[in-house]
């Protein structure tokens, strides 16, 4: 596993995070509105001419391949790339998470581009979410693990809206770590999860990265 050392500020980081996050929220924006949108054909074609301009204006400097998780000498991670909550990821919903003394909360907003049985959240993107916040929750205090593996329980159809989840550490076991997690509606659960997270072997990357 890679890391890349970007020997910055946190002002500069706090400036690209400026940067790059409202580009990023207005790129979510324009999924949603590609999924929602009933303007006429023309006017779609229009709209995909100025887009394919704006592609090409961003891809005249870019770098080779994907993002790759980053971070700086104080160990301030910079996963932008993260499809759960990458800063420059429009995929990423995006989930903010909090950590506290017994685990990780997030809450976040699932649209139309999270959409699997109609008007709710796809499996997939319920797991997705799930796997970032348990996992998250197994690094709060030690270095990033893997996901080893994870068992998702729907109870109950995960509406799109708003929503939250929350993960603890529950056993520890040598490298592993046994998390428990939920996702919920204002009404309650609608799934949970319990994963095993395993810190890598050899390690070479930042300890307790922020
Ligand atoms: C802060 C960042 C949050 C990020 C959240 C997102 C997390 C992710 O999505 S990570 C991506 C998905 N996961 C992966 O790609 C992992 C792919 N798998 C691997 O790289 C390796 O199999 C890995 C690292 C999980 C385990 O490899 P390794 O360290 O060599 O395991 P190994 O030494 O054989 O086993 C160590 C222990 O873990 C157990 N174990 C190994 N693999 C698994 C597994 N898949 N599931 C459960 N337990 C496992 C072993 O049984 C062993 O247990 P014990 O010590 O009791 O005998």
């Amino acid at each position: 596993m890679q890391f890349t050392l970007e020997d910055i500020t946190a002002d500069e980081i706090d400036r690209r995070r400026g940067v790059y996050g409202p580009l990023t929220d207005s790129v979510r924006d324009l999924i949603d509105a590609v999924i929602r949108t009933e303007v006429d054909a023309a006017d779609i074609d229009v709209a995909r001419r100025r887009i394919d301009e704006v592609v090409a204006d961003l891809r005249s400097r870019q770098i080779d391949g994907s993002y790759g998780v980053r971070f700086n000498t104080d160990a301030v991670g910079m996963p932008w790339g993260n499809a759960v909550m990458g800063v420059r990821n429009a995929i990423a919903p995006p989930v903010r998470t909090v950590a506290d003394r017994e685990g990780v909360t997030a809450e976040f907003t699932l649209g139309a581009a999270y959409e699997g049985p109609a008007h709710h959240v796809h499996g997939g993107v319920c797991a997705m979410v799930l796997d970032q916040v348990l996992g998250e929750a197994a690094a709060a205090d030690d270095i990033p693990c893997f996901t080893g593996t994870i068992t998702v329980t729907y109870r109950r159809p995960t509406p799109l809206g708003a929503l939250s989840a929350r993960a603890e550490i529950v056993d520890r076991d040598g490298r592993k770590k046994i998390v428990r997690g939920t996702l919920s509606d204002a009404d309650g659960v609608t799934a949970e999860a319990e994963g095993v997270f395993i810190v890598p072997k050899n390690w070479s990357g930042p300890s307790n990265l922020k």
